[in-house]
């Protein structure tokens, strides 16, 4: 097992790892071929199901570093997310041609809401969402991020924020069954199974809950998923136990620090080709045909 740089016991970020080196592959070689990894979502092709999570402030380590993440994913054919940004960024990044999925944060503001999804269509995103799990703060308060204040959504709210637009909405943040009920019930179009990096200490791992999630959803709408993937392997994981796609956030990060969009471009495909070759050996054609019983359990999960 990979111990996750300065991380405890109880970080969920350890626990997440933890959890994918504890799911083993079995081979099937006959009558395998060449994989495809092209991925299709709302209508639009992409040459992978490894995305950009919704990251946001990579100014902070590199210069216009929203942008770059966005030309490395248009560079790699693949979906790009964008998290908590001004308008003027989401202006920036879609104006790259990236095809973008815009998740907006949870402001105690709805009517600001209603403006950002309105905004984000006027600019030509793919699909908005919100990252539902970053309402509250540690201390059972409602969080207040950059300055802006936070507050958790009721069904009845999620219903309007979907009702409000044509675009795709995606509930960010789903970890249990009966969020992905209650996704389906709102209207979503596409949920991301995560726990936001690590937000709550003794956090469930995404994928260890994503076989049920994907009972209850039952190929109505696509799962995504997120938190600490890392390789094509992972990727491999994911997909294998229900998720249509993944996204990839802190290990983007340092490739985008170190070479800008070239960098990201070269991670996704780097990744991309990880996953195509655990495919090959696991008979499995596309990322649609990927049997759940390749996927073994070590002992103690
Ligand atoms: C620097 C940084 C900024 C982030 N900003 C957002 C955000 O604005 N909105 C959001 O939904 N998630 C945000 N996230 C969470 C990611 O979308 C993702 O859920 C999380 O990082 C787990 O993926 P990873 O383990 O591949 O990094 C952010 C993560 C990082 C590292």
């Amino acid at each position: 097992m990979k111990d996750v740089e300065g991380k405890k016991p109880w970080d969920s970020d350890q626990i997440t790892r933890d959890y994918f080196d504890s799911l083993l592959v079995e081979m099937r070689h006959i009558d395998s071929e060449i994989p495809s990894t092209k991925f299709e979502l709302y209508g639009e092709t992409f040459d992978t199901p490894i995305m950009m999570a919704a990251l946001s402030h990579l100014g902070n380590i590199r210069e216009n570093g929203m942008v770059e993440m966005a030309k490395g994913a248009l560079e790699a054919n693949a979906v790009n997310w964008v998290g908590m940004c001004d308008e003027a960024e989401l202006e920036a990044i879609t104006a790259t041609g990236a095809r973008t999925i815009s998740i907006i944060k949870p402001y105690a503001d709805n009517d600001y809401i209603f403006r950002r999804i309105e905004h984000a269509e006027r600019c030509g995103v793919m699909a908005v969402g919100m990252d539902i799990d970053h309402s509250f703060g540690s201390n059972g308060k409602y969080d207040v991020v950059l300055g802006e204040k936070m507050k958790s959504k009721t069904l009845s709210e999620l219903k309007e924020f979907i009702k409000s637009t044509k675009l795709p909405f995606i509930i960010k943040g789903v970890l249990s069954e009966q969020d992905a009920y209650k996704a389906l019930e709102a209207g979503a179009k596409g949920i991301v199974v995560s726990h936001h990096h690590g937000i709550m200490n003794y956090a469930v791992p995404p994928l260890y809950v994503l076989p049920k999630i994907a009972k209850v959803i039952n190929r109505q709408i696509p799962i995504f998923v997120d938190c600490g993937i890392i390789s094509g392997m992972d990727a491999f994981k994911a997909l294998a136990l229900g998720a249509d796609a993944v996204s990839v956030g802190r290990a983007i990060m340092e490739p985008l620090k170190k070479n800008g969009w070239e960098g990201v471009k070269n991670q996704i495909i780097k990744m991309t080709e990880e996953l195509a070759g655990v495919m090959a050996r696991t008979c499995s054609r596309d990322i649609k045909n990927i049997d759940p019983s390749v996927i073994w359990h070590r002992n103690g999960w």
